[in-house]
């Protein structure tokens, strides 16, 4: 214990110093500093590096170090969140960062499979402070012994099961068992399915491998950023301490409906709405709407233009022609315009040359080049054409497309039933009426339209190049002061010109005047991520992965979910059916077989109401047992007192309870019990919080009350009843689920 408080206090001296140090190196950086080429250089390099440094170790002040492998051959290392090294030439490692190769066996070994490991060694600390060491002995025929051994090997886990839960999930990176350690570090650069049932550590996997691909392909992805998507706004709170925690930052957590630059979809659908609104059909039905759009003028009902030279006629012939044109450029509507508009001002142009220039004996028209190109100007120049052009082609915004879409859906064979158009008329009539389900139809719509951003780009780029000459200049002026500043020196200090040219020089400038790449990534529709992960993945529907899709054109994704939990109507089914059109059956499929989070008394009850339904349905086992079993209480009378009095005897002193419940209920639960907080987005943090099954996805409390389970769907009630982590009651005034009863009295 002493030899290990010796090298906590020498590793926190080095963090101490390493902070301080980079803190002033950040702030001296931040100072102004002229225009000298290397100064600027520096400054951009340090205050990056730097900053990173600082907000990890801030971040990972915890529980730094947690472990420590001692080989067979007398090496040991001590494993913690982050890599640190000594300030020494060698730059001698003190503590090696748990994704590093070296760090492996720390998960991996085994009595039977010791990967030249004599010992393992948990260590925990409170603050700076060794609390507990946990040895377990790898090479059975060393006889040194610590008087720490662990003979099971899992009191760590198990101290970190049973504790008590805060609100936010923690991070896992101490107990991180070899199945999830397989899958964590995975080297499929494609799309890689993490499949299991409740609590066996799929949300958990998902974000320690993103940490694991930031620190395996740091520069891409601090480039291209790494995007998170969850079920949720409330889910996405209680994961956001994660990553910070183990050192990363550089990471946008997103709900789907937040995917729209712009758009803060709050307005809720009807389930069935949303079924619609996601189903794949949809994108078909939004490309027919569109091209219904692009209008022609009845068949012997031209437009009738009123102009100086006469009226100018479109008809049905000319307006189709135009309109055919544009529609072979493939190009999406908005772009392909341009190309209906010129067809129109062509065909105009000749009506007038052919009847100010006709001769009437039949000869060669009068009019030459330069009077047809001040024909064409009149025509250009007039607004009544511009108007008539509008109508049949409008420019459209995805905002205003897909809020007529919706205010007049219509019925397609095929695509749409009546049903279906009934359930998703709806206005839309400000920022306020877009649903999360809308998302993707905008997304959709954007693509359909396309968005000419030439005139961004032009100058963009004429700002670009302005950078890049005067990165230039500046680099002329480094190379004409290095015989001055370097002269006769054999110095290995690297001069701005030997590693950047112009172009990188500029682009960092650019770089150091703009936003991290998350927060850009947030604000760019187009945005194409490095790496996504998407927890609750069998919930998305098909729009949704669509738009997703669009994110990650080089597919690489981390797909994580558990099909016996989806509860959204739009969900998608299996795998295949989610995957096939964009990667076929090119993505590998791993599954997680062990239940972390909920005791086997209560996965027992859980599971037997899956199987009441799907007889072979095989649940993943639990862990642990507590000996308590969830009960079930029927209400006679009023069912918000009893809810309340079970609130009170249940609430843990420390820990979490949650109380789910039918949504019809909140009100009167809220009302009767003290302190509970609810709504559409509570704050897991308080003691006790009110939860509709939808809402409690992805979540863990210390207790659990479920109310009224007979009102809920089969697979909203296995989520219910799997976010216990230590006790569960059931309270019932209407009918119990028949295998509940069972299960209960059995
Ligand atoms: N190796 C581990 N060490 C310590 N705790 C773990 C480990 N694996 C999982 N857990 C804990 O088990 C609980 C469940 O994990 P997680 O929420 O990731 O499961 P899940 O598979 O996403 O569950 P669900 O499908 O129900 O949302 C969490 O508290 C997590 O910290």
């Amino acid at each position: 214990m002493r030899e290990e408080q010796e090298f906590i206090d020498r590793l926190y001296a080095r963090v101490d110093a390493l902070r301080g140090d980079a803190a002033e190196s950040v702030t001296g950086a931040l100072a102004p500093v002229g225009t000298g080429l290397q100064a600027r250089l520096e400054r951009d390099v340090l205050v990056a590096e730097r900053s990173g440094l600082l907000a990890a170790l801030n971040a990972v002040d915890g529980s730094l170090c947690f472990g420590r492998i001692d080989l067979t051959g007398g090496v040991h290392h001590h494993i913690g969140r982050i890599g640190i090294r000594e300030d020494d030439t060698e730059h001698t490692p003190i503590l090696i960062d748990w994704r590093a190769p070296v760090a492996r066996p720390f998960y991996l070994a085994t009595g039977h499979t010791p990967m030249g490991l004599r010992r393992r060694r948990h260590i925990t600390t409170e603050g700076r402070t060794v609390t507990e060491l946990h040895d377990e002995i790898l090479d059975l025929g060393d006889a040194e012994r610590t008087g720490f051994e662990d003979p099971s090997g899992d009191a760590v886990l198990l101290a970190a099961l049973n504790s008590a839960r805060t609100g936010r999930m923690g991070d896992i990176v101490q107990t991180i068992q070899a199945e999830q350690d397989r899958i964590i570090r995975h080297d499929h650069r494609g799309v890689l399915v993490v499949e299991g049932g409740p609590g066996t550590g799929k949300t958990a996997v998902a974000l320690h491998r993103a940490a694991f691909l930031l620190y395996e392909h740091r520069e891409l992805l601090a480039k291209r950023a790494v995007l998170i998507v969850g079920p949720n706004p409330a889910f996405l709170s209680y994961i956001s301490e994660v990553l910070p925690a183990l050192g990363e930052t550089g990471v946008l957590l997103s709900t789907v409906g937040e995917l729209y630059p712009g758009i803060k979809a709050t307005a809720r659908d009807t389930p069935r709405a949303a079924a619609v609104k996601g189903s794949a059909d949809m994108a078909d039905a939004l490309a027919l709407a569109l091209r219904d759009r692009q209008q022609l003028p009845e068949p012997g009902a031209p437009l009738v233009i009123p102009h100086d030279d006469g009226d100018l006629i479109i008809d049905w012939e000319t307006a189709y022609e135009a309109r055919q044109a544009a529609r072979d450029t493939l190009l999406p509507h908005n772009l392909a315009r341009p190309h209906f508009a010129f067809r129109i001002l062509d065909a105009l142009t000749e009506q007038l040359t052919e009847r100010i220039g006709a001769d009437p004996y039949g000869g060669p028209n009068f009019l030459g080049p330069d009077d047809i190109a001040q024909l064409a100007k009149g025509v250009a120049a007039s607004s009544e054409v511009h108007a008539a052009i509008e109508e049949l082609w409008p420019t459209l915004t995805p905002e205003t497309f897909v809020a007529e879409y919706l205010a007049e859906p219509v019925h397609l064979p095929d695509h749409l039933s009546d049903a279906d158009v009934r359930a998703v008329r709806r206005p839309v009539t400000g920022p306020d009426d877009w649903t999360p389900a809308d998302v993707p139809l905008l997304d959709e719509a954007a693509e359909l339209l396309g968005y000419d951003d030439s005139a961004e780009r032009a100058a963009a780029d004429a700002e670009r190049q302005e950078r890049i000459a005067y990165a230039q200049g500046v680099l002329d002026l480094s190379r004409g002061s290095e015989t001055y500043e370097f002269e006769d020196t054999e110095s290995e200090i690297l001069a701005a010109h030997d590693i950047v040219d112009a172009e990188r020089m500029a682009e960092r400038q650019e770089e150091a005047d703009h936003r991290s790449a998350a927060e850009r990534a947030a604000a760019d529709r187009t945005w194409a991520f490095g790496h996504i992960i998407v927890d609750e993945a069998q919930e998305l529907s098909p729009m949704a992965w669509r738009l997703l899709m669009r994110r990650s054109p080089t597919r690489s994704m981390t797909l994580v979910g558990d099909p016996a939990q989806t509860a959204e109507e739009a969900g998608v089914g299996s795998w295949d059916e989610i995957l096939a059109p964009y990667v076929e059956d090119r993505f590998e499929h791993t599954r997680l077989g062990v239940n972390y989070r909920t005791p086997s008394e209560i996965m027992d009850l859980a599971a037997a109401v899956v199987r009441a339904e799907r007889p072979g349905f095989e649940p993943p086992s639990s862990v642990r047992s507590t000996g308590e079993r969830p009960w079930v209480r029927e209400v006679t009378g009023d069912l918000a007192a009893a809810v309340a009095d079970a609130a009170k005897a249940e609430t843990p002193e420390e820990g979490r309870l949650a109380v789910i419940a039918p949504r019809r209920l909140h009100g009167a639960l809220a009302a009767r019990l003290d302190g509970i907080v609810a709504g559409a987005e509570p704050d897991l943090t308080h003691r006790v919080v009110l939860l509709d099954p939808r809402q409690a996805k992805g979540l863990e409390f210390d207790s659990v009350l479920v109310v009224e389970p007979g009102e809920f769907g089969v697979s909203d009630l296995y989520v219910a009843l799997t976010r216990a982590t230590q006790r569960l009651g059931v309270l019932h005034g209407g009918v119990l689920p028949e295998a509940l009863r069972r299960a209960v009295t059995a």
